[in-house]
């Protein structure tokens, strides 16, 4: 039996990288999809040309067709646009909606068992529009956002406090959007709780900033949006699921009266393993934090509402 097999949809920034890093595992066949000729070809090429330098054997291919996504346990979809400094991520969503509509129904047809994992914003909605598409379970439709958002909080308050990123804990959850909400009692230092080491100001402030946290990049790089962070978080679903390691990581996925959420998408902590997203956790919150996850799950409601309309238009 040859290595699983990982689609990639959209060789942009994001794709490109996701490739790069899952082509580094050694661990898997990776597909590389998009629509513009030569770019997904030109990728997988030069990715495979690393594998002698970097110590990786990994079969790249790339391809504006599908047929060679058959049989893919995963594809980690970022095909569409990105958006541009003053925009939000909601401005997104009639273009990338129509793509991510025609990329999900080429996957599924050729792997009825594949797992999705978007990335393509605005994030909520698209796992929404993936899943209407589809028609899998909730637990082979899955958004990556949260783990990119406690990354950036992770890393703001190791900073702050000059410790390493990997000593920090955090839970961010909600929408991938101002309305995110980071767990301030998830949040740890070295085991220890973020509360006895920062100020409340300082704490706010950084949780300010991490929901702040694209917009910033999308304005310092002036065209396109982060994906170094983008990139490695979607791996880090990647590896979890198919290593079946059964770890807590925020991610979008549907809610069935969890949190008191019903039937919406939005970030919870989910239990990641081989079949997807396995059982959603539910944590103890502050009514503070219920409210504000209440209050984004409201606004993914309201995206996912203007979605279906333009997509059944
Ligand atoms: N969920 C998250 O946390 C994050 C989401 N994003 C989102 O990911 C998406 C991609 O971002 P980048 O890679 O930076 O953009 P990019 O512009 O570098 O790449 C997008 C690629 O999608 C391709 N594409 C467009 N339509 C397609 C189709 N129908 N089929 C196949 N490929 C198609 C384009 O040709 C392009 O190569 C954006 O929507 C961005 O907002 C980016 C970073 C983080
Ligand atoms: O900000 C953007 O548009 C891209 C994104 O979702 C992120 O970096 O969090």
């Amino acid at each position: 039996m040859g290595r699983p097999k990982i689609t990639v949809v959209g060789a942009g920034n994001v794709g490109g990288t996701v490739a790069q890093r899952l082509a580094e595992k050694n661990a898997y066949d990776v597909v590389l999809v998009d629509i513009v000729p030569g770019i997904p070809q030109g990728k997988a090429l030069d990715i495979t040309q690393a594998g002698p330098v970097c110590g990786y054997s990994t079969r790249v291919v790339g391809t504006n067709g599908y047929d060679e996504t058959a049989g893919s346990s995963i594809a980690v979809i970022t095909s569409g646009i990105p958006r541009k400094p003053g925009m939000s991520r909601d401005e997104l969503l009639a273009t990338n909606a129509k793509i991510v509509k025609t990329v999900v129904r080429e996957l599924v047809s050729r792997s009825p068992n594949i797992i999705l994992i978007l990335v393509t914003n605005p994030l909520d909605a698209m796992v929404h529009v993936a899943r209407q598409v589809s028609g899998l379970p909730k637990s082979r439709v899955l958004g990556m956002a949260g783990v990119l958002d406690t990354a950036r909080l992770r890393s703001f308050v190791a900073e702050e406090l000059n410790v390493p990123g990997t000593e920090v804990q955090a839970m961010v959850l909600g929408g991938h959007g101002d309305t995110m909400v980071p767990l301030v009692r998830q949040t740890t230092v070295t085991g220890k709780p973020i509360t006895d080491r920062l100020a409340p100001d300082r704490l706010a402030a950084l949780i300010k900033r991490t929901q702040d946290g694209g917009a910033e990049i999308v304005g310092l790089l002036k065209t396109g949006s982060a994906f170094y962070a983008p990139s490695a978080s979607a791996v880090d679903m990647v590896e979890a699921i198919m290593n079946d390691q059964k770890r807590v990581v925020p991610c979008a996925m549907l809610c069935e009266g969890e949190y008191g959420l019903k039937d919406v998408i939005v970030g919870v902590p989910v239990t990641l393993g081989r079949s997807g997203g396995e059982s959603i956790v539910e944590y103890d919150l502050t009514a503070e934090e219920r409210t504000a996850l209440q209050a984004s799950a409201d606004a993914v409601r309201d995206l996912c509402a203007v979605v279906d309309r333009l997509l059944t238009a």
